[in-house]
């Protein structure tokens, strides 16, 4: 990318978005577009539409979606599905129609079968069964990489699509019922802590597996792959390392001092029982990440006790 590139960052309040914007600013780029969502409604075709004839970007970097957690996922399925649909179909329609140099996807592993083997390798995608609770997002998501790759074949587009693993960081969504584990766990632990009480609930059996990048590395992949890679194959983004839930919650238990303990509410859904990424690919082209989980987990309380 040329440091006067025009380049569209969708989604830059996120948590991602954010970490991309900061990432570009740092390496010199200045002609950074940014809308955000009640400026420009990515569900809306004709805005979206007059938004691209209108700015003609040399580069995208597609990081606005629904996202949420596994019970926001599971509870809100038909948004999930129609309102990634709407976005990324306008999205990458119109970065085709308007001559974009250049455009990301992102994807997420939770998009991979339930129960393929481990690591996931890239081409394990539509191999299998998706896990229920994240259904629709992952049927919006496998639709917007099939996407890019069709705009690819047929009109010779360069859009690539990454799969990033679970993230966390700076700007996370810390809701009760909707976010992620990571960040619910800070919040739950924190509270717990400040209002001296003696355990924290945690979702699930504790048994699951899940792999955590720090969002901030994540930005890092997708500038250092904005860059360098220009194929139609998906590519991982992740540590290659993974935890169980259980011992992610004692973890944060430890960085944030708290003392009480875990109780498990079996009520709640466990989802995919593991997902690893197999980051080989992506460590061959020369990327590893930087941010490990303690240190990363530290900086999103920073970020948490600023905000909240
Ligand atoms: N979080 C995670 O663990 C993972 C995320 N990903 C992917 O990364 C990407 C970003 O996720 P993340 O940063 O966590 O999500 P966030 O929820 O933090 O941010 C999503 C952004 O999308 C924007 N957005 C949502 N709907 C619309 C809309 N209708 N019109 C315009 N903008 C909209 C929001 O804009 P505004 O703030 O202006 O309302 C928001 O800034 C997604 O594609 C997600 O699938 C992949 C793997 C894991
Ligand atoms: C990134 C990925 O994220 C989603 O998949 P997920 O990894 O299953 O999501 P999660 O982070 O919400 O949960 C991970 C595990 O953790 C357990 N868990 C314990 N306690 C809490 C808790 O307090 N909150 C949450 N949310 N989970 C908890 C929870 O029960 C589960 O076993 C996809 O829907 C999809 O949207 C996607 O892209």
């Amino acid at each position: 990318m040329e440091k006067e590139a025009k380049i569209y960052v969708a989604g830059h309040r996120g948590m991602v978005g954010s970490a991309i914007y900061r990432k570009l600013q740092k390496e010199g780029y200045e002609n950074i577009i940014t809308k955000t969502s009640a400026e420009l409604d990515l569900r809306n075709q004709q805005a979206v539409t007059d938004f691209f004839a209108k700015e003609k970007p040399d580069y995208v970097f597609l990081a606005a979606a629904k996202v949420g957690g596994i019970v926001a996922n599971n509870t809100y399925r038909a948004d999930f599905l129609y309102e990634n649909l709407a976005i990324q179909n306008n999205v990458i329609h119109n970065a085709y129609a308007n001559g974009v140099k250049k455009l990301m996807f992102l994807g997420s592993s939770c998009i991979y079968p339930k129960m393929a083997p481990q690591p996931l390798k890239e081409d394990y995608l539509l191999t299998g069964t998706l896990e229920h609770t994240n259904e629709p997002y992952a049927i919006a998501k496998i639709a917007g990489i099939k996407m890019c790759d069709a705009y690819r074949d047929q009109y010779g587009c360069n859009f690539i699509s990454v799969m990033p693993t679970n993230l966390y960081g700076y700007n996370d969504n810390y809701h009760p019922q909707n976010s992620h584990v990571l960040p619910a766990l800070i919040r739950k632990v924190h509270e717990a802590k400040m209002n001296n009480e003696k355990e924290v609930v945690v979702w699930g059996s504790g048994s699951p597996m899940r792999e955590f990048l720090f969002a901030d590395d994540l930005a890092d992949a997708c500038y250092f792959l904005m860059q360098n890679y220009n194929e139609p194959h998906l590519i991982n983004i992740g540590t290659g390392h993974d935890l169980t839930i259980k011992d992610l919650a004692l973890l944060i238990k430890d960085v944030l001092g708290f003392e009480g303990e875990l109780v498990f509410d079996a009520s709640k859904p466990d989802g995919t029982p593991r997902k690893l990424m197999d980051v080989s690919k992506l460590h061959h082209l020369g990327w590893k990440h930087k941010v490990e989980l303690r240190e990363g987990i530290a900086l999103a309380y920073q970020d948490f006790e600023s905000r909240y």
